[in-house]
């Protein structure tokens, strides 16, 4: 289980390390966690890093010692400090024999020129948005070294990225933030690590834990990552003796004319999840994607959904694909059964706020979350931590953030998703995951684990799938490679 952190986190774990007279001796195993991985990254060389004047310029000095009495050819730039544990490691620094220099922009771009890796820790978890003028000027320097050929390893966080937020800051045109083709990050990831565009400037990204017991992070996190071993022993188990019976009963109920293919990719999505028996009911006709899908057609779906007596209704219940305007009315028929039941698409309505029950499932994309949060998509996409965090309180049960990665919430904990493919930016795609969701509630998974767990299954047979498709990833694909994705986290 890996630890998501934000910069309150971080201020905490430091108060707690200062307290028990550790935190200079985690700045040491950080820095040479990133001396460790400079030298993999540039095994020749010389390495020029730049220091800023807070703890992340102190992990910089701990590199450039490091690296120095490996006999590196090792520069420094620095801006001046007043942080006790930055100048402590500056005196260290010389103390070996080390050089700091001024840090401009006009001096970058000299001792840029033949570094085999530049090392960027000028700005981590303590930065705040707007980056200053002075600064501005430097991290330019530093993306136009890069443009002419110098890798780049940012020290926990890529200069300039406000690490809670899933955008990069804007400064008026200016660059603003550093593009790293590597970031060594300490104790736990940070969002901005994760999401977005934030994401794709902080390149390959290692975690170095610190050596502190786990439970200091585990306190002070904001979410957890879990790993393909956390999450294989939820996977349900069945004994040679099972039954159809046994393994689930789910209804889809979807589908509106038009678009009718909804419904039917939920229904592959379930019956390749593992569901028993998987029943379509829609007000249109619904295409038979393959045969074991049962598919009922309703002339007045709303009667039907009011007419089942209760003996006769599923284990699970995926609802909301292409189900059209009447979607929030069945919806509240079917919550009604108290029934495990997953909420998409047309489901999401704001007015079913508050309507669920514990073993409601919802699973919005930005925009369907946007929706039911009276926001704009950007708004949603910005912070998904805080946005998935909104949307719990707002409707209750389990909600899925859908997006690259996903997030998971429940009351007072988050969990985020790992892998999947950006081919899986494609219509549909959504519809199978309700289905792969409704499968594990129906056999028997509480909500939180079957989100964690389908969510992940989703992604992993959107890897396999895109081995072969690529961009051009279709939700039916992702639908056939779930049996392997199965395989892959039972034999973690
Ligand atoms: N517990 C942990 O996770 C550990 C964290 N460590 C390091 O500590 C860092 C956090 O250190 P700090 O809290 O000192 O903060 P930072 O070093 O990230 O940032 C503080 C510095 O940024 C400057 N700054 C802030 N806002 C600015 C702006 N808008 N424009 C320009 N400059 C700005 C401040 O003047 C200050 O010099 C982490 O990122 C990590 O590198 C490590 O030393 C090991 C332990
Ligand atoms: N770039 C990506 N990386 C990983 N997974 C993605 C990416 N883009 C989309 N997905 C996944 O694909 C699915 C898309 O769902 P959704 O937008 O509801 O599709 P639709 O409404 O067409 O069915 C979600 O499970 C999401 O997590």
């Amino acid at each position: 289980m890996t630890a998501i952190l934000d910069p309150e986190g971080v201020r905490a774990l430091d108060a707690r390390l200062e307290r028990a007279g550790l935190l200079d001796l985690a700045m040491e195993d950080a820095g040479r966690a990133v001396a460790d991985e400079a030298g993999r990254r540039a095994p020749a060389g010389p390495v020029l890093l730049l220091a800023g004047g807070g703890a992340n310029g102190g992990d910089a000095f701990v590199v450039a010692r490091h690296l120095l009495t490996l006999g590196r050819d090792v520069r420094v730039l620095a801006l001046p400090s007043t942080h006790p544990l930055t100048r402590l490691n500056r005196r260290r620094w010389h103390a070996v024999g080390g050089h700091t220099r001024p840090l401009t922009p006009a001096a970058l771009a000299r001792q840029a020129g033949g570094a085999a890796l530049v090392v960027d820790g000028l700005l981590g978890t303590g930065f705040r948005p707007p980056l200053r003028p002075a600064l501005a000027g430097v991290v330019a320097a530093l993306n136009a070294a890069r443009s002419r050929g110098a890798p780049v390893l940012a020290i926990d966080l890529p200069s300039g990225l406000d690490a809670t937020q899933a955008t990069v800051p804007e400064a008026n045109g200016a660059e603003s933030s550093v593009q790293a083709d590597v970031t060594v990050t300490f104790a736990g990831l940070k969002a901005a690590l994760l999401f977005g565009d934030a994401a794709a400037r902080s390149g390959e990204v290692v975690l170095a834990p610190l050596r502190v017991p786990p439970a200091w992070v585990a306190d002070v996190q904001v979410a957890e990552q879990p790993g393909d071993l956390d999450l294989a022993p939820l996977l349900p188990q069945r004994t040679a003796a099972a039954h159809k019976g046994m393994a689930g009963r789910v209804w889809v109920v979807g589908g509106h004319p038009g678009t009718t293919g909804a419904p039917a990719l939920a229904g592959l999505g379930a019956l390749r999840a593992g569901a028993g028996l998987v029943t379509l009911h829609s007000a249109a006709e619904v295409p038979l994607v393959t045969p074991e899908l049962m598919a009922q057609r309703h002339p007045d779906l709303a009667a039907f959904l009011r007419d089942t007596p209760a003996a006769r209704r599923p284990d699970a219940v995926a609802m909301g694909m292409g189900l059209g305007p009447d979607a929030a009315a069945l919806a509240l028929e079917v919550l009604g059964w108290a029934v495990p039941t997953v909420l998409d698409a047309d489901a999401l309505q704001p007015e079913l706020a508050g309507r669920g029950h514990a073993a409601c499932l919802w699973t919005p994309h930005p925009g369907e979350a946007a929706r039911l949060l009276g926001t704009s998509a950007a708004g949603i996409t910005r912070d998904p931590l805080a946005a998935a965090r909104a949307l719990q309180d707002r409707l209750g049960g389990v909600v899925v953030l859908k997006g690259g990665p996903s997030v998971v919430a429940r009351a007072g904990e988050l969990s985020v998703s790992r892998g999947g493919h950006p081919g899986m930016a494609s219509a549909g795609m959504g519809d199978t995951l309700s289905g792969v969701l409704a499968a594990l509630l129906g056999q028997g998974l509480g909500a939180w684990d079957a989100a964690r767990l389908g969510v992940r299954l989703h992604a992993r047979a959107g890897e396999r799938a895109a081995v072969r498709f690529g961009y051009g990833l279709g939700a039916t694909d992702v639908a056939h490679e779930l049996g392997g994705a199965w395989a892959d986290l039972r034999g973690t």
